[in-house]
C-alpha cells in the first residue's frame, strides 16, 4: 500500500482585531479549494487561525477576552469550513483559542485540531509550551500575554491515526523544544503539523530580530530530521495590527530539507507530496530509536 498524498500548508496573512470569524473562515475556504484543486487531501492551517493574535494586547473586560475564543467545535461561524472540507474529501488541522468547562471550571486553551477527510475531528492538541508573561509590561512595544490567556495544555503530545499514517501536533513555542518532536517521534508520529504566530521583534532579545526566520526553520528541520518525520509549518503573518509577523511557511522531508515554503506574507499556500513511507529513510538508518538511543545517559532531561 502506498502512503502518498499531498498535503498543503496554508498560510494566512494579518488578521485584523476586528476581523469577524466569517471573513476569517472565508479565507481559509478560499485557501482549501484551491489546495484541492491542486490535489491537496490534508491542509494545515495556522495558529489561532480564526482570530487576530489578541495575547498582544492586554485585555481586561472578560467579555471581550472570550469574543476570542470557541466555546464548541465546529460551531455555526466554523461550520462552513468544516462543511467545504468534507465535500471536497480533504481534512485539516487548525488552530484556535479553546473555552472549555472541566469539573465547573471555565479553562483557556490555545488549541489545535486535526479533522479527517469525512469531517470528523480525530485529534485535539492543547499547547504545552506556552511563551511570554502573564502581567501586563509597560516597556514592550506590544504584550506577549500568552501565560496570561491559556493555562498549559492537559492533553500532553497525542498522536492520532490518520491519512494512512500516525499524525501528531504542536503548536508555535513547541517547536523550538526538541523534546516536543522527540516525545512525538518516539510515540511513532510520522508527520508532525503545526501553526505558528511569531512577531519579528523580540523585545528580550532585539539582536535576535534578523534570525527570528533562521530560528523556525532551524528548529522545524531539527525535529524532522532527528526524529525522521515530516513536518508542515503553517505562519499566520505580515503586519498584522502594525506588529510584524514572520512568513516562511513550508513542508519538510523527513531527510530536514524544506521542499515546499511560500514566498510572500499573505494568504498562499506552500504544496508537496508527502510520502509517510520515506520516514524509514531515517528511522531504520541513523535514528533507529530502537538500536541507537542511549535513554538511560538523558535522564536529566526528564529532570523537573
Ligand atoms: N505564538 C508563539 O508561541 N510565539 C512564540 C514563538 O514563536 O516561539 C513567541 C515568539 C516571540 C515572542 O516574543 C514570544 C513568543
Amino acid at each position: 500500500m502506498t502512503r502518498k498524498f499531498i498535503a498543503a500548508a496554508a498560510q494566512l496573512g494579518p488578521i485584523a482585531r476586528d476581523e469577524p470569524r466569517a471573513s476569517a473562515v472565508a479565507r481559509m475556504q478560499k485557501l482549501l479549494i484551491e489546495a484541492h484543486r491542486r490535489g491537496a487531501e490534508l491542509v494545515v492551517f495556522p495558529e489561532l487561525a480564526l482570530t487576530t493574535f489578541f495575547p498582544r494586547w492586554l485585555i481586561e473586560d472578560e467579555a471581550e477576552l472570550d469574543s476570542f475564543y470557541e466555546t464548541e467545535m465546529p460551531n455555526a461561524e466554523v461550520q462552513p469550513l468544516f462543511d467545504t472540507a468534507r465535500e471536497l474529501g480533504v481534512g485539516f488541522y487548525l488552530g484556535y483559542a479553546e473555552i472549555a468547562y472541566e469539573n465547573g471550571q471555565k479553562r483557556r486553551f490555545n488549541t489545535s485540531i486535526m479533522v479527517d477527510k469525512s469531517g470528523q475531528i480525530i485529534g485535539k492538541y492543547r499547547k504545552i509550551h506556552l511563551p511570554g508573561h502573564p502581567e501586563y509590561e509597560d516597556w514592550r512595544p506590544f504584550q506577549h500575554l500568552e501565560k496570561r490567556y491559556f493555562e498549559h495544555g492537559n492533553l500532553g503530545f497525542g498522536v492520532f491515526d490518520g491519512f494512512g499514517g500516525k499524525l501528531g501536533m504542536c503548536l508555535c513555542n513547541d517547536r523550538r523544544w526538541p523534546e516536543t518532536f522527540r516525545v512525538l517521534g518516539l510515540r511513532g508520529a510520522e508527520l508532525v503539523m503545526l501553526g505558528y504566530n511569531t512577531p519579528v521583534h523580540y523585545p528580550l532579545a532585539p539582536e535576535h530580530d534578523h534570525l527570528q526566520d533562521f530560528h523556525n526553520h532551524l528548529s522545524m528541520q531539527a525535529g524532522a530530521y532527528a526524529n525522521g518525520c515530516w513536518v508542515i509549518g503553517t505562519a499566520k503573518a505580515g503586519r498584522e495590527e502594525g506588529c510584524d509577523l514572520i512568513g516562511g511557511t513550508c513542508i519538510i522531508a523527513p531527510t530536514g530539507e524544506i521542499i515546499a515554503k511560500t514566498q510572500g506574507f499573505g494568504d498562499e499556500l506552500a504544496m508537496a507530496e508527502i510520502d509517510l513511507d520515506r520516514c524509514r529513510e531515517l528511522r531504520e538508518n541513523v535514528f533507529n530509536f530502537a538500536l541507537h538511543r542511549e535513554p538511560d545517559d538523558y535522564r536529566d532531561i526528564c529532570a523537573g
